[in-house]
């Protein structure tokens, strides 16, 4: 093994993914070098800041100046993007390494959302490989498992908990009673936030990934546009004390389905029972569900955030490379790819939790009911906290299985109720895991 030559890397962006890489081929560098069967090495990185001290040895690695410069060296067999964003120096130079056929792994979901298809079709011209296992639920190797393990299924849905950061700031108001920007405080500290984290909280981070799972898992071209995103902003702390009392869990969910009319791809808090396996999966863990037509439900969860787990996943792709292994990007060939309808959020049926600040005085129930009756919303419960005439309270109601377009035009009207003091909050309930 000693004589096989070295797969030379070349690094852009040192932060806390880039440095997870540096320091995880150091750490484990034996190990690795055995089971790729030839040492993987860092010979050359680009980054802002040369002085900061990452905790790494980077004393026998070469400075280039740019990231595009990194990927025109003639000592560099592979290039790693670790810098982030959808546009600018990460995908000038992830398209300049793939142009010139240097294959490329990257943990970037934003780009691969945006771009993810014209990348794939110049990897393929070029036939390299373009490697992103990090770029989903972080450590879990999920984009192996349904390109490789579950290949032979035909997947009805694919669906989990995509995004670290607002797992761990569900699971700590919860657990703990902390506020949102507390915790999202920590989860910025801890390394698992976006540069930017409304990406986290708005969805956006998830609805990146999911468009990314799904391409992988229907053989179809990335759609994140297509994708209906909600975050988890407006979930409280008395939306998360309802939930316990209902029986559930709230988490945010990233959900592709493949249905008669085509594939629904969703971002949003759900309500899941709370002895469902997912429910448990809590702090920066993630999870993902697969259904295949032969291997039934299949689970997956791990850390989906972080400098070890996202470096665990970036460092499997080096290695699959080091040994020679390529696989259609998002498991087809371009020409192969099937193009799937996507189906609108209103057309989506399911079973709703509302929340209503109401001012309490007569007739104000009667007129929810009412609105719900008119648009054959069937409500499953009700729960009615205190009666304080002439007060603001919370009135909570859960609905059976309903349109979504028929929730929307009761929530119109029951927005429109004088004595509904602020906009509903709703959650849909997601009772079939
Ligand atoms: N932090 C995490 O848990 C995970 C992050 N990712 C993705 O990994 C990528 C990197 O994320 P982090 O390491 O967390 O971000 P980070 O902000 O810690 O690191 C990015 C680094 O890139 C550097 N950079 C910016 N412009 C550059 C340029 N033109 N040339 C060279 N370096 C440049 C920045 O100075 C920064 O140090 C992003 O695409 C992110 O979405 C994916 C999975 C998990
Ligand atoms: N910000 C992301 C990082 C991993 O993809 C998250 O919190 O999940
Ligand atoms: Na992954």
């Amino acid at each position: 093994m000693e004589d096989r030559k070295p797969l030379r890397v070349g690094i852009a962006g040192l932060g806390v993914v880039g440095a997870g890489v540096v320091g995880l081929l150091q750490r484990n560098a034996a190990q690795i070098a055995a089971r790729a069967g030839r040492p993987i090495e860092v010979v050359a990185v680009a980054a802002r800041d040369r002085a900061r001290d990452r905790g790494v040895d980077l004393t026998k690695v070469t400075w280039a100046e740019t990231a595009q410069d990194l990927t025109q060296r003639n000592d560099v067999d592979v290039f790693v993007e670790l810098i982030g964003g959808s546009e600018g120096p990460a995908r000038e130079a992830v398209e300049a390494a793939l142009a010139r056929g240097l294959p490329v792994v990257t943990a970037n979901k934003a780009l691969l959302a945006h771009h993810g298809a014209d990348l794939a079709r110049m990897a393929e011209a070029r036939g390299v490989t373009l490697a992103f296992e990090a770029a989903v639920a972080g450590g879990i190797p999920v984009i192996k498992v349904l390109r490789e393990g579950l290949a032979a299924n035909r997947f009805s849905r694919v669906y989990g908990i995509l995004n670290g950061t607002c797992n761990y700031i569900l699971t700590k108001m919860r657990q703990e009673g902390r506020d949102f920007a507390d915790v999202l405080a920590d989860a910025q500290k801890l390394g698992y936030a976006e540069a930017d984290p409304t990406f986290d909280v708005d969805g956006i981070d998830a609805a990146h990934k999911l468009s990314i799972l799904a391409a992988v898992a229907f053989g179809t071209d990335v759609a994140f546009d297509k994708v209906h995103v909600e975050g988890i902003r407006h979930v409280s702390a008395v939306d998360i004390a309802f939930a316990e009392e209902l029986g559930y869990r709230i988490k945010l969910l990233g959900i592709a389905a493949l249905t008669e009319a085509g594939l629904e791809q969703r971002v949003h808090p759900c309500m899941v029972p709370v002895d469902s396996a997912i429910a448990s999966v809590e702090d920066v863990y993630n999870a993902v569900v697969a259904e295949g037509d032969a291997v039934g439900t299949s689970m997956m969860v791990g850390r989906g955030a972080g400098a070890g787990p996202t470096a665990s996943a970036v460092v499997a792709d080096l290695i699959d490379l080091a040994r020679g292994f390529s696989v259609p990007t998002f498991s087809v060939p371009v020409a192969a790819k099937v193009a799937l309808p996507s189906v609108a959020i209103d057309k989506h049926r399911g079973a709703y939790y509302v929340r209503l600040m109401v001012l309490d005085q007569p007739g104000v129930i009667a007129d929810i009911a009412g609105a719900l009756r008119d648009e054959k919303v069937s409500m499953e419960a009700m729960i009615q906290r205190g009666r304080n005439p002439g007060e603001i309270v919370p009135v909570v109601l859960t609905t059976h299985e309903t349109d979504e377009a028929a929730m929307r035009r009761a929530l119109t009207r029951i927005d429109g109720v004088p004595a509904i003091t602020e906009p509903p909050r709703v959650i849909r309930i997601m009772e079939q895991l």
